[in-house]
């Protein structure tokens, strides 16, 4: 079966530091792909590449069955895969709810003379909006907090927040950079229950995680890098127990 992401031999040099060096890999539909490996091991740059934020030297990126290198980010992004970032984004003054229905008017057909004049059809497309955005926070049951306002919540919860709203723009391929960061062990295992949520939603996660074990329980495959280069790909057994890995990390927390 052939890869909604394929990365082939991508490579991104700065000055003398090669930070992403013949990277090669394969994400399938309807799977949790994570990429792991220490500070400074191209991670990051490999997110930049794939979404269109940077330009690689050589390689390419297939995504849904075509080349997308040299695709501007909003080419990208309409194609299906949607990209949250480390830094927190949420739309402050707002409720959880008009947060999820930010996200969920993307796909309201209203133009903007109905916004304007708040005719009829805009009205209906509102309360379409409000009722998805309902339905996509019982799904991850977050229902119970719709109408606190995001800037209330735990930083935790808002970038769980964040994750839905990136859901509900109906991404083929959700890219995730860090979505454990800041969170304490209950969000993690909610955040678990989230991602397990929107794969079996049909959608694709790829993310960077600095959290082995949330990433460990979630994947099923992981990349590891480390400078810039794979270290190891595979499935989580494998990578707990590739010689590479443990010589690499044994001992150690991935940070
Ligand atoms: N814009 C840039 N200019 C110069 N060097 C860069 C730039 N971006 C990244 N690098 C270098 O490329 C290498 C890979 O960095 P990158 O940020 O991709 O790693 P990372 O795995 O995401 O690290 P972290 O876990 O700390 O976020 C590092 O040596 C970094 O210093």
């Amino acid at each position: 079966m052939p890869g909604l992401l394929e990365v082939h031999r991508l490579t991104k040099r700065f000055g003398g530091v090669q930070a992403v060096a013949d990277v090669s890999f394969s994400v399938l539909p309807g799977t949790i792909y994570a990429v792991i490996g220490p500070n400074g091991a191209g991670k990051t740059t490999l997110f930049n590449l794939v979404s269109g934020y940077l330009a690689a030297d050589s390689g390419d990126v297939w995504f849904d069955g075509r080349s997308i290198r040299g695709w501007p980010v909003h080419r990208i992004a309409r194609a299906g895969l949607t990209r949250t970032f480390q830094n927190l984004e949420p739309f402050p003054g707002m409720t959880v709810l008009e947060n999820v229905m930010v996200g969920c008017d993307a796909h309201v057909r209203c133009t903007w003379l109905d916004a304007l004049f708040g005719t009829r059809r805009r009205r209906a497309a509102n309360a379409a909006s409000r009722a998805e955005a309902h339905r996509l926070l019982s799904l991850f049951s977050l229902d119970h907090m719709a109408d606190v306002p995001v800037e209330a919540l735990p930083y935790g919860m808002q970038r769980l927040v964040e994750i839905v709203r990136a859901f509900a723009l109906r991404p083929k391929l959700l890219l995730l950079d860090e979505p454990a960061a800041g969170l304490n062990p209950a969000e993690r295992q909610q955040l678990a229950a989230v991602l397990r949520q929107a794969r079996s939603r049909g959608v694709t996660v790829l993310l960077i995680e600095h959290d082995v074990d949330l990433v460990m329980t979630v994947a099923d495959r992981i990349l590891v890098l480390d400078q810039g280069r794979v270290l190891a790909e595979g499935a989580p057994a494998e990578i707990q127990a590739h010689p590479a890995v443990l010589a690499a990390y044994l001992g150690e927390e991935v940070s």
